[in-house]
């Protein structure tokens, strides 16, 4: 049993390394200045395979990550981190209009993935960076493994991970039962006995929800029925006050999309990559 579970595991590994490898091979250049490299288990391939190209390939490129187990990550592998205020401070601001999509490219797993390519995470605790990283890059690129595909998101996953101001977390979590989420929890640390503190010192809920619709059948919405799309859970959890952000990447709405204009693209994944147990891979656009 024990040994059949190992190979599970090697089975998985390998498909999440397949994914990076291809998404690599046919999304990164040598040309790249700035590139984001997101949280989790998953992305570690991705700078594995960066790494194994060799300093000719990666010394003049800057490695924007979102948390501190993705700057571990980056340093480890030998290669220069750039934090975000950092790569502000470097490009400068040029004026209201200009791009703020300064990466080159933004790669990043996720928890689950819809057929419209929305994705689901912080499921390790990462997703207030990773939205700000993502809304920097010219390019979101998803590395996964097939575990991860769906048809529409809580399919297999079974909650929305928010991240809250400790403060207001008790307020936050009786404002989510009201839009429908049965028992969210703030999520707990086992390891220290408290709960989980982010990267950004704040608490994760996670908030489960019934399966949510595609951004494209916003017309059979219903929440008294617990029918959400994506783009509304997020707008409705992001105005609770004491929200910080949603784990939900499904592009921005309402005023700040309208502000943001055709910039709030990068917010999404524009291709997944998903490794299969069977060594090969299968991609998503
Ligand atoms: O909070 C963590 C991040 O959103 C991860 O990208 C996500 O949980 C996927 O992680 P993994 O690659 O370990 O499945």
């Amino acid at each position: 049993m024990a040994a059949k579970r190992a190979e599970d595991v090697n089975l998985i590994e390998a498909a999440k390394r397949v994914a990076c490898q291809q998404a690599l091979k046919d999304n990164f250049s040598s040309s790249f200045k700035y590139v984001g490299i997101g949280s989790g288990s998953t992305i570690a391939y991705v700078v594995e395979t960066i790494a194994a190209l060799g300093p000719e390939v990666s010394a003049h490129m800057k490695f924007v990550p979102t948390g501190a187990g993705s700057t571990k990550l980056i340093r480890d592998a030998g290669l220069t981190v750039l934090q975000v205020p950092d790569l502000l401070n470097e490009v400068g601001f040029t004026g209201p209009g200009t791009s703020k999509q300064h990466l080159d490219i933004y790669f990043d797993g996720a928890d689950e993935v819809d057929a419209e390519l929305n994705c689901i995470k912080g499921g390790g605790a990462c997703l207030f960076q990773e939205k700000v990283v993502s809304r920097l890059s010219k390019k979101f690129i998803c590395v996964a493994d097939t575990r991860k595909k769906a048809d529409r998101l809580l399919s297999k996953w079974a909650y929305i991970p928010v991240e809250v101001s400790p403060i207001a977390a008790e307020l936050v979590r009786q404002e989510l039962i009201e839009l429908g989420s049965k028992d969210p929890i703030i999520r707990f640390a086992p390891t220290t006995n408290t709960f989980l503190l982010t990267d950004n010192h704040n608490y994760i809920i996670d908030a489960p929800f019934p399966t949510l619709l595609l951004n494209s059948q916003a017309e059979l919405m219903d929440p008294a029925k617990g029918l959400w799309t994506p783009n509304a859970l997020t707008a409705k959890i992001r105005g609770i006050l004491g929200v910080l952000e949603v784990g939900i990447f499904s592009g921005l709405t309402g005023p700040q999309a309208t502000a943001a204009g055709p910039e709030v693209e990068g917010v999404k994944p524009v291709k997944i990559y998903f490794g299969k147990t069977d060594g090969g891979f299968e991609t998503q656009e």
